[in-house]
């Protein structure tokens, strides 16, 4: 059984979308139904995908909006995000945009492993983001999206989607840098051919160089003596 691997993944969002609810729903299995505040609370879970054990740390991160600072501990040593609105709030949708353009500047990828998440799914006749305007959004991002209620426990799915996405993102690593691997030895063996064959070339020009210039002194010197040069040296020369 290969060793578990350890997975750092955040959850975002505005205020009162149920980051909270749903952390707490994934790791301990119960639904709170009181509203407290977060300031930022760390979870652990183990998990199993694909055969392959995952130490998961979910940090429960504080309420953002628009104006606030992203946290640059937000953009460390983080393996995935989770990024959550509410399907009942146009503003938790319009802040989840803005949160994953900071996001974006803070990481400084154009592609970060992350699920968008419409929660409160349950919550019908208050809906105002459709599942259509959810999914356009994240397929924007190219991200992976779900709705989801923590209050009918229907949150597992969406982590266990983000590790998926964190082991794609790793193979697709894997291969890119095998790619690119082959690719700078090819190049790298065509320049120093090309780098090889330049300096062979130079050297026999100029050891031919060389040997014009002796021949030629000594032809002159030979004019200049007013003797034409002897059959021997001409030999001794060529
Ligand atoms: N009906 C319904 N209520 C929910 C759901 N998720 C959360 N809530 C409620 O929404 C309120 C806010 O939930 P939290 O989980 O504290 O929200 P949060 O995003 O962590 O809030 P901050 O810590 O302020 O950022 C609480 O009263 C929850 O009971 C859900 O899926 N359905």
């Amino acid at each position: 059984m290969p060793q578990p691997k350890y997975r750092k993944i955040a959850v975002l969002g505005y205020r009162s979308v149920g980051k909270s609810s749903l952390t707490i729903q994934f790791v301990e299995g119960q639904f709170v139904d009181s509203y407290d505040p977060t300031i930022e609370n760390t979870f652990n879970k183990m998990v199993s995908v694909n055969g392959q054990d995952f130490n998961l740390q979910l940090v429960d991160t504080a309420g953002q909006d628009e104006y606030s600072i992203f946290p640059q501990s937000h953009s460390m040593d983080i393996h995935g995000y989770v990024l959550v609105y509410s399907v009942t709030s146009m503003k938790s949708f319009e802040v989840v945009q803005v949160l994953h353009d900071k996001l974006l500047d803070m990481v400084g990828k154009i592609q970060v492993p992350t699920v968008l998440v419409g929660n409160k799914k349950d919550l019908h006749m208050e809906r105002v983001i459709k599942p259509e305007e959810g999914k356009k959004l994240a397929d924007s991002w190219g991200a992976a999206f779900m709705e989801s209620s923590a209050k009918e426990n229907q949150v597992t799915l969406f982590f266990l989607f983000i590790i998926e996405e964190l082991l794609l993102t790793l193979q697709l690593f894997t291969k890119h840098v095998i790619y690119l691997s082959a690719i700078h030895i090819f190049l790298f063996c065509i320049v120093w051919t090309f780098v090889y064959m330049f300096f062979i070339c130079k050297r026999t020009f100029i050891l031919q160089t060389a040997v014009e210039v002796f021949k030629r002194i000594i032809l002159e010197m030979e004019k200049v003596d007013g003797n034409a040069p002897s059959e021997e040296k001409k030999c001794a020369v060529m």
